[in-house]
């Protein structure tokens, strides 16, 4: 069992680079089994989610290696379609390889994927979507199975604008006879992502990053080399890392443009955000001032997954903020953590009010999802005296080398692995 100990109170400052996004990187993998070619694919993040992906496209038979963050993958041994279980529920991307199993192979196998526990997350607009393909669904006992000989082109009107089925039915199509319209796509810049992948491939694409995508299916892909865009998610959490500590960061490889709604909202907290072609500085002398209205959207809007982030940030502003979550049902469970921390929110329904506090204090607090665990870490970071934060292998699901990150900007922050009566250091802080 691993824990960070967070000794708050350290002003972040310095540079670091920002690494390749693993909501990117993940789609883009699954798409590899597409391919006739081995595929080279630069700046894979390494992420536990990154490592399940890999499993599993091993356990099918594909040979995949890993040099670095430079992942090769050559899907010509692929000798089966079927994802064992096991793989499946480690993670929610597990569902991505669906879509592309079953256009090249005509066939795929797979349980309902796992992941983190913030709402229910069903699967209906993936298998809808493949259904109005040509798909043949059996969803029994947990298990779904699709078959098709060959997928066809068709319109699809999405009920609302989910990410992962957009890719998912972006990636079938893409093998699809004929042409296939995504009405109420999701326009999150991982949808630009995969598609610029997908066309290297030789898939025609249209309109991606818009809410209607027209995709032109052809008989086959072939390999390529790429390199994923960076993390947008792990862009906003380091400056939303900055602001806290009062401190004065530049990252580097990120694009100021996915981050706008973020920008806005710490710029309203008195934050200072300049951005400069891929680089942006993030500096806060003052204090800060709580923001009125924060509501997660889809993008453009603001993304659910900074809203715990910033709801750590708005635990020390000035005055009552205002919090809406709209994605998903359940993704609050960090209030009570930090409130173990001594902040001060009220939940109704799915509306936090947050009132700042003068400070936070360390405490014992617990990871319940990726983004929470990141929260707290955050929060740690501005408390005053010793945060011990548990459950944070859901942390390294999406950041790598968290505490790395954050040690190098100044912070002190250490892991610590339990042995029975023992704790041993992983590294110092
Ligand atoms: C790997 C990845 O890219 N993960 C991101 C992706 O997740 P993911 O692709 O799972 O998120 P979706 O956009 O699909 O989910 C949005 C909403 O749609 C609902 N829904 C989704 C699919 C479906 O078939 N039926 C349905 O009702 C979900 O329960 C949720 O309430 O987008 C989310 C929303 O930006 C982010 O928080 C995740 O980090
Ligand atoms: C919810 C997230 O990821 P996933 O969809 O992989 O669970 C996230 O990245 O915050």
């Amino acid at each position: 069992m691993e824990r960070l100990v967070i000794e708050g109170g350290k002003r972040l400052t310095g540079s670091i680079r920002v690494h390749g996004s693993k909501n990117a990187a993940l789609p883009i993998l699954a798409a590899v089994v597409m391919a006739k070619g081995e595929t080279e694919i630069h700046d894979v993040p390494n992420l536990d989610d990154i490592s399940v992906m890999l499993d599993i496209l091993r356990s099918l038979g594909a040979r995949v290696t890993r040099v670095g963050s430079t992942v090769t993958v050559d899907p010509s041994s692929i000798h089966t379609t079927d994802v064992p279980e096991y793989l499946m529920r480690l993670m929610r991307s597990s569902i991505f390889l669906m879509g592309p199993l079953l256009a090249r192979f005509g066939t795929v196998r797979i349980s309902k994927p796992g992941g983190c526990s913030i709402g229910t997350r069903p699967i209906d607009l993936h298998l809808k979507g493949l259904e109005r393909l040509g798909a043949k669904i059996i969803d029994k006992h947990g298990f779904i199975e699709c078959n098709a000989t060959r997928l066809q082109g068709a319109t699809i009107f999405l009920d609302l604008p989910s990410v992962g089925a957009t890719e998912n039915l972006m990636m079938a199509a893409a093998l699809a006879h004929g042409e296939t319209v995504i009405g109420n796509a999701a326009r999150e810049p991982e949808i630009r992502d995969l598609a610029a992948f997908l066309t290297q491939l030789g898939a025609k694409i249209e309109g991606a990053g818009d809410d209607t995508i027209v995709i032109e299916g052809v008989s086959e892909l072939q390999g390529t080399s790429y390199r994923v865009s960076p993390d947008r998610i792990v862009a906003g959490t380091l400056m939303i890392a900055a602001a806290i500590t009062e401190g004065h960061v530049q990252l580097r490889n990120v694009r100021p443009f996915d981050l706008a709604a973020v920008t806005m909202k710490l710029r309203e907290a008195g934050v200072q955000v300049t951005p400069l072609h891929d680089i942006l500085e993030i500096k806060r002398s003052g204090p800060l001032a709580a923001v009125e209205r924060v509501q997660t959207s889809p993008y453009p809007g603001f993304p659910t997954d900074l809203q715990a982030p910033f709801m750590s940030l708005m635990t020390i502003a000035e005055g009552v903020s205002v919090i809406s979550e709209t994605i998903f049902e359940d993704r609050f469970q960090h209030v009570s953590e930090l409130q173990r921390m001594g902040a001060s929110i009220k939940v109704d329904f799915r509306t936090a009010f947050v009132r700042g506090v003068k400070e936070l204090t360390g405490a014992v607090v617990e990871a319940t999802d990726l983004r929470a665990g990141a929260a707290l870490a955050l929060a740690g970071l501005a408390a005053e005296g010793t945060t011990v934060l548990e459950r944070i292998h859901h942390i390294d699901r999406g950041y790598e080398g968290f505490e790395v990150q954050l040690r190098e900007l100044g912070a002190k922050i250490r892991r610590v692995r339990e042995t029975g009566k023992d704790s041993i250091a992983l590294a110092d802080g």
